[in-house]
Protein backbone atom coordinates (compact mmCIF):
# COMPACT_ATOMS: atom_id res chain seq x y z
CA UNK A 1 0.00 0.00 0.00
CA UNK A 2 1.45 3.34 -0.89
CA UNK A 3 1.17 6.47 1.52
CA UNK A 4 1.71 9.87 1.67
CA UNK A 5 1.59 12.30 4.34
CA UNK A 6 0.32 15.86 3.17
CA UNK A 7 1.52 18.74 5.35
CA UNK A 8 -0.45 22.44 5.13
CA UNK A 9 0.88 25.11 6.90
CA UNK A 10 -2.82 26.98 7.01
CA UNK A 11 -0.58 30.62 7.53
CA UNK A 12 1.54 30.30 4.73
CA UNK A 13 0.60 32.47 1.86
CA UNK A 14 -1.84 34.64 3.53
CA UNK A 15 -3.80 31.76 4.47
CA UNK A 16 -4.38 30.55 1.31
CA UNK A 17 -3.95 26.73 1.60
CA UNK A 18 -7.72 26.56 2.54
CA UNK A 19 -8.19 27.04 -0.92
CA UNK A 20 -6.17 24.64 -2.34
CA UNK A 21 -5.69 21.92 0.11
CA UNK A 22 -9.10 20.21 -0.71
CA UNK A 23 -8.00 19.71 -4.81
CA UNK A 24 -4.31 18.91 -3.72
CA UNK A 25 -5.75 15.89 -1.28
CA UNK A 26 -8.04 14.66 -4.39
CA UNK A 27 -4.69 14.80 -6.94
CA UNK A 28 -2.46 13.22 -4.13
CA UNK A 29 -5.46 10.43 -3.82
CA UNK A 30 -5.05 9.53 -7.61
CA UNK A 31 -1.35 8.73 -7.03
CA UNK A 32 -1.87 6.61 -3.48
CA UNK A 33 -3.39 4.74 -1.46
CA UNK A 34 -3.94 6.23 1.33
CA UNK A 35 -2.67 10.27 2.08
CA UNK A 36 -2.77 11.50 5.68
CA UNK A 37 -3.36 15.05 5.98
CA UNK A 38 -1.95 17.17 8.84
CA UNK A 39 -1.96 21.00 9.03
CA UNK A 40 0.61 22.28 11.54
CA UNK A 41 -0.03 24.33 14.14
CA UNK A 42 2.91 26.09 15.06
CA UNK A 43 6.98 26.45 14.02
CA UNK A 44 8.52 22.76 14.37
CA UNK A 45 5.41 20.65 13.51
CA UNK A 46 6.35 20.19 10.05
CA UNK A 47 9.75 18.88 10.79
CA UNK A 48 8.77 16.92 13.24
CA UNK A 49 6.19 15.09 11.15
CA UNK A 50 8.07 14.95 7.92
CA UNK A 51 10.57 13.20 10.85
CA UNK A 52 7.78 10.90 11.21
CA UNK A 53 6.53 9.97 7.93
CA UNK A 54 10.37 9.20 6.66
CA UNK A 55 10.88 7.15 10.07
CA UNK A 56 7.33 4.90 9.66
CA UNK A 57 6.66 3.82 5.87
CA UNK A 58 5.20 6.56 4.22
CA UNK A 59 6.33 6.60 0.37
CA UNK A 60 5.97 10.18 -0.13
CA UNK A 61 6.03 13.16 1.87
CA UNK A 62 4.09 16.82 0.63
CA UNK A 63 4.14 20.13 1.95
CA UNK A 64 2.07 23.06 0.97
CA UNK A 65 3.48 27.20 2.38
CA UNK A 66 5.89 29.30 1.71
CA UNK A 67 9.97 28.58 1.98
CA UNK A 68 9.33 28.05 5.60
CA UNK A 69 7.60 25.51 5.55
CA UNK A 70 9.78 24.08 2.46
CA UNK A 71 12.62 24.37 4.36
CA UNK A 72 11.54 22.67 8.19
CA UNK A 73 9.90 19.52 5.92
CA UNK A 74 13.41 19.03 4.62
CA UNK A 75 14.57 19.69 8.21
CA UNK A 76 12.42 16.91 9.07
CA UNK A 77 13.69 14.41 6.02
CA UNK A 78 17.26 14.85 6.90
CA UNK A 79 17.16 14.48 10.23
CA UNK A 80 15.50 10.41 9.55
CA UNK A 81 18.37 10.15 6.61
CA UNK A 82 15.66 8.82 4.78
CA UNK A 83 15.20 8.30 0.67
CA UNK A 84 11.80 9.22 0.80
CA UNK A 85 10.15 11.08 -2.17
CA UNK A 86 9.18 14.91 -1.76
CA UNK A 87 6.88 17.11 -3.29
CA UNK A 88 5.35 21.09 -2.31
CA UNK A 89 3.19 23.02 -3.65
CA UNK A 90 4.55 27.10 -3.44
CA UNK A 91 2.25 29.52 -1.53
CA UNK A 92 4.78 32.01 -0.30
CA UNK A 93 6.59 35.09 -1.58
CA UNK A 94 9.76 33.78 -2.80
CA UNK A 95 9.20 30.36 -3.80
CA UNK A 96 12.94 29.62 -4.56
CA UNK A 97 13.08 25.96 -5.55
CA UNK A 98 9.83 25.95 -7.16
CA UNK A 99 11.62 28.64 -9.79
CA UNK A 100 14.76 26.54 -9.82
CA UNK A 101 12.80 23.20 -10.71
CA UNK A 102 10.06 24.89 -13.34
CA UNK A 103 7.69 23.87 -10.77
CA UNK A 104 4.47 26.16 -11.25
CA UNK A 105 4.18 29.04 -8.66
CA UNK A 106 0.54 29.18 -8.81
CA UNK A 107 -0.86 26.56 -6.86
CA UNK A 108 -3.36 25.38 -8.88
CA UNK A 109 -1.17 24.70 -11.98
CA UNK A 110 1.69 23.05 -9.51
CA UNK A 111 -1.67 20.79 -8.75
CA UNK A 112 -2.47 19.73 -12.26
CA UNK A 113 1.49 19.19 -12.75
CA UNK A 114 1.51 16.62 -10.60
CA UNK A 115 -0.80 14.25 -13.36
CA UNK A 116 2.05 14.26 -15.48
CA UNK A 117 5.01 14.47 -13.29
CA UNK A 118 8.44 12.48 -12.66
CA UNK A 119 11.12 12.54 -9.34
CA UNK A 120 15.12 14.42 -10.07
CA UNK A 121 17.57 14.54 -7.56
CA UNK A 122 18.00 17.39 -5.74
CA UNK A 123 21.12 18.41 -3.79
CA UNK A 124 20.70 20.00 0.20
CA UNK A 125 23.46 21.51 2.36
CA UNK A 126 23.94 21.14 6.24
CA UNK A 127 24.80 24.32 8.33
CA UNK A 128 25.61 23.50 11.67
CA UNK A 129 22.96 21.50 12.78
CA UNK A 130 20.45 22.39 10.57
CA UNK A 131 19.74 21.91 6.48
CA UNK A 132 18.76 24.36 3.74
CA UNK A 133 17.62 23.70 -0.03
CA UNK A 134 18.14 26.85 -1.53
CA UNK A 135 20.28 29.88 0.58
CA UNK A 136 22.10 31.39 3.40
CA UNK A 137 23.18 34.64 2.88
CA UNK A 138 24.15 36.87 6.24
CA UNK A 139 25.05 41.39 5.77
CA UNK A 140 22.99 43.91 5.68
CA UNK A 141 20.84 42.74 3.50
CA UNK A 142 19.84 39.50 4.87
CA UNK A 143 19.61 41.72 8.26
CA UNK A 144 16.82 44.43 6.26
CA UNK A 145 14.87 41.91 4.62
CA UNK A 146 13.98 40.49 8.04
CA UNK A 147 11.93 42.81 9.09
CA UNK A 148 9.70 42.97 5.52
CA UNK A 149 5.82 43.29 6.46
CA UNK A 150 3.48 40.80 5.64
CA UNK A 151 1.75 44.44 4.08
CA UNK A 152 4.57 44.44 2.13
CA UNK A 153 5.29 41.32 0.78
CA UNK A 154 1.82 41.41 -0.35
CA UNK A 155 1.56 44.57 -1.93
CA UNK A 156 5.32 44.06 -3.69
CA UNK A 157 5.85 40.35 -3.95
CA UNK A 158 9.59 39.67 -4.21
CA UNK A 159 10.09 43.70 -5.28
CA UNK A 160 9.72 44.07 -1.76
CA UNK A 161 12.83 42.55 -0.49
CA UNK A 162 15.12 44.12 -3.57
CA UNK A 163 13.73 47.27 -2.71
CA UNK A 164 14.26 47.07 1.07
CA UNK A 165 17.84 45.74 0.44
CA UNK A 166 18.94 48.44 -1.84
CA UNK A 167 17.89 51.01 1.06
CA UNK A 168 19.84 48.95 3.47
CA UNK A 169 22.81 48.96 0.84
CA UNK A 170 23.02 52.71 1.79
CA UNK A 171 24.63 52.54 5.03
CA UNK A 172 27.40 50.87 3.69
CA UNK A 173 27.87 48.69 6.58
CA UNK A 174 30.55 45.95 5.95
CA UNK A 175 31.65 43.03 7.67
CA UNK A 176 34.57 40.49 8.02
CA UNK A 177 34.42 37.57 6.81
CA UNK A 178 37.07 34.86 7.17
CA UNK A 179 36.08 31.73 4.55
CA UNK A 180 38.00 28.43 5.13
CA UNK A 181 37.62 25.97 2.26
CA UNK A 182 39.96 22.77 1.24
CA UNK A 183 42.29 25.32 -0.67
CA UNK A 184 43.11 27.02 2.35
CA UNK A 185 41.32 30.39 4.05
CA UNK A 186 41.05 34.12 2.80
CA UNK A 187 39.64 37.40 4.74
CA UNK A 188 36.95 39.54 2.54
CA UNK A 189 35.01 42.74 4.25
CA UNK A 190 32.30 42.46 2.55
CA UNK A 191 28.46 43.76 3.17
CA UNK A 192 27.17 40.96 1.83
CA UNK A 193 27.93 36.84 1.48
CA UNK A 194 25.31 34.36 -0.48
CA UNK A 195 25.83 31.01 0.11
CA UNK A 196 23.67 29.11 -2.61
CA UNK A 197 22.33 25.59 -4.10
CA UNK A 198 20.26 26.87 -6.90
CA UNK A 199 20.38 29.20 -9.59
CA UNK A 200 17.17 31.14 -7.79
CA UNK A 201 17.76 33.94 -4.70
CA UNK A 202 15.24 35.90 -3.80
CA UNK A 203 13.59 34.63 -6.96
CA UNK A 204 16.64 36.87 -9.18
CA UNK A 205 18.78 34.35 -11.22
CA UNK A 206 21.40 36.54 -11.69
CA UNK A 207 23.72 35.40 -8.55
CA UNK A 208 25.26 32.36 -9.49
CA UNK A 209 23.16 31.25 -12.80
CA UNK A 210 24.89 27.84 -13.61
CA UNK A 211 24.19 26.55 -10.04
CA UNK A 212 22.08 23.44 -10.62
CA UNK A 213 20.20 21.59 -8.20
CA UNK A 214 21.92 18.59 -8.73
CA UNK A 215 25.38 19.56 -9.29
CA UNK A 216 26.98 19.07 -5.44
CA UNK A 217 28.11 22.39 -5.06
CA UNK A 218 27.99 25.31 -2.53
CA UNK A 219 28.18 28.41 -4.58
CA UNK A 220 29.26 30.88 -2.34
CA UNK A 221 28.84 35.17 -3.82
CA UNK A 222 30.99 37.03 -1.83
CA UNK A 223 30.03 41.11 -2.88
CA UNK A 224 32.57 43.31 -3.12
CA UNK A 225 32.46 46.79 -0.81
CA UNK A 226 31.28 48.84 -3.76
CA UNK A 227 29.77 52.37 -2.88
CA UNK A 228 25.77 53.17 -3.65
CA UNK A 229 26.63 54.95 -6.76
CA UNK A 230 28.39 52.04 -8.54
CA UNK A 231 25.26 50.19 -7.07
CA UNK A 232 22.46 52.53 -8.45
CA UNK A 233 24.47 51.78 -12.12
CA UNK A 234 23.62 48.28 -11.94
CA UNK A 235 20.62 47.97 -10.82
CA UNK A 236 18.79 48.07 -14.69
CA UNK A 237 21.12 45.53 -15.77
CA UNK A 238 20.41 43.23 -12.61
CA UNK A 239 16.66 43.66 -13.13
CA UNK A 240 17.14 43.08 -16.90
CA UNK A 241 18.29 39.45 -15.77
CA UNK A 242 22.32 40.34 -16.61
CA UNK A 243 24.34 38.04 -14.33
CA UNK A 244 26.36 40.19 -11.73
CA UNK A 245 29.93 40.98 -12.78
CA UNK A 246 33.06 39.77 -10.81
CA UNK A 247 33.76 43.80 -10.28
CA UNK A 248 30.66 43.18 -8.13
CA UNK A 249 30.51 39.93 -6.43
CA UNK A 250 33.09 37.04 -6.11
CA UNK A 251 31.80 33.94 -6.72
CA UNK A 252 33.26 30.36 -5.67
CA UNK A 253 32.18 26.82 -5.86
CA UNK A 254 32.92 24.02 -2.99
CA UNK A 255 31.50 21.08 -1.51
CA UNK A 256 32.34 22.18 2.37
CA UNK A 257 33.04 25.85 3.81
CA UNK A 258 33.62 27.48 7.23
CA UNK A 259 32.43 30.99 6.93
CA UNK A 260 33.81 33.28 10.01
CA UNK A 261 33.12 36.72 11.53
CA UNK A 262 36.34 38.36 12.36
CA UNK A 263 35.65 41.83 12.98
CA UNK A 264 33.57 40.56 17.15
CA UNK A 265 30.28 42.52 14.60
CA UNK A 266 26.99 40.61 15.38
CA UNK A 267 25.51 39.22 12.01
CA UNK A 268 22.69 37.64 11.62
CA UNK A 269 22.15 34.97 9.32
CA UNK A 270 18.92 34.27 6.53
CA UNK A 271 18.59 30.45 5.64
CA UNK A 272 15.68 29.66 2.84
CA UNK A 273 13.67 32.98 4.02
CA UNK A 274 13.58 32.33 7.88
CA UNK A 275 16.48 33.53 10.62
CA UNK A 276 19.22 31.11 10.17
CA UNK A 277 21.95 29.66 12.23
CA UNK A 278 24.60 31.93 13.89
CA UNK A 279 28.51 32.33 13.48
CA UNK A 280 30.77 30.76 12.64
CA UNK A 281 28.76 28.56 9.82
CA UNK A 282 29.93 25.20 9.05
CA UNK A 283 28.71 24.35 6.12
CA UNK A 284 28.69 21.07 3.80
CA UNK A 285 26.83 19.94 0.41
CA UNK A 286 24.38 16.66 0.87
CA UNK A 287 24.80 15.70 -2.91
CA UNK A 288 21.51 14.44 -4.75
CA UNK A 289 19.76 13.80 -0.93
CA UNK A 290 16.06 14.40 -1.82
CA UNK A 291 13.89 13.11 -4.94
CA UNK A 292 11.67 15.81 -5.44
CA UNK A 293 8.23 15.74 -7.46
CA UNK A 294 8.90 18.54 -11.02
CA UNK A 295 6.39 18.27 -14.26
CA UNK A 296 7.55 15.63 -16.55
N1 LIG B 1 -0.57 27.26 12.50
C1 LIG B 1 0.50 28.08 12.48
N2 LIG B 1 0.43 29.32 13.05
C2 LIG B 1 1.47 30.16 13.01
N3 LIG B 1 2.67 29.87 12.43
C3 LIG B 1 2.79 28.67 11.85
C4 LIG B 1 1.73 27.71 11.84
N4 LIG B 1 2.15 26.61 11.18
C5 LIG B 1 3.43 26.86 10.79
N5 LIG B 1 3.82 28.08 11.19
C6 LIG B 1 5.10 28.77 10.93
O1 LIG B 1 4.88 29.74 9.89
C7 LIG B 1 6.15 30.07 9.35
C8 LIG B 1 6.03 30.80 8.03
O2 LIG B 1 5.56 29.94 7.05
P1 LIG B 1 5.98 30.01 5.52
O3 LIG B 1 7.34 30.58 5.33
O4 LIG B 1 5.72 28.68 4.95
O5 LIG B 1 4.88 31.01 4.94
P2 LIG B 1 5.01 32.54 4.52
O6 LIG B 1 5.74 33.28 5.59
O7 LIG B 1 3.65 33.00 4.14
O8 LIG B 1 5.87 32.41 3.21
P3 LIG B 1 6.98 33.41 2.64
O9 LIG B 1 7.92 33.69 3.79
O10 LIG B 1 7.64 32.61 1.55
O11 LIG B 1 6.23 34.59 2.18
C9 LIG B 1 6.85 28.74 9.28
O12 LIG B 1 8.23 28.90 9.49
C10 LIG B 1 6.21 27.90 10.39
O13 LIG B 1 7.10 27.62 11.45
Amino acid sequence: MKRCMLIVNPTAGRERAKYHKDNLRQQLETMFDDVELRETQKAGDATEWAKEAALTGFDSVFSMGGDGTLNETINGLAQANSAIHFGFIPLGTINDLARALNIPLHPEAAIAMLQHCKTVKVDIAKANDRYFVNTIAAGIMPEAVGHVSIEQKTRLGPLAYFLTGIKAMQAHKTSLFKITTAQGSTVHRSPLIVVMLTNSVGSFRNLAPQARVDDGKIWLGIFKDFNYLDLIKVIPEFLAGQPLTSELMTLKTMDRVRIELLDGSHLSTNMDGDEGPAFPLDIEVLPSFLSVYVPA
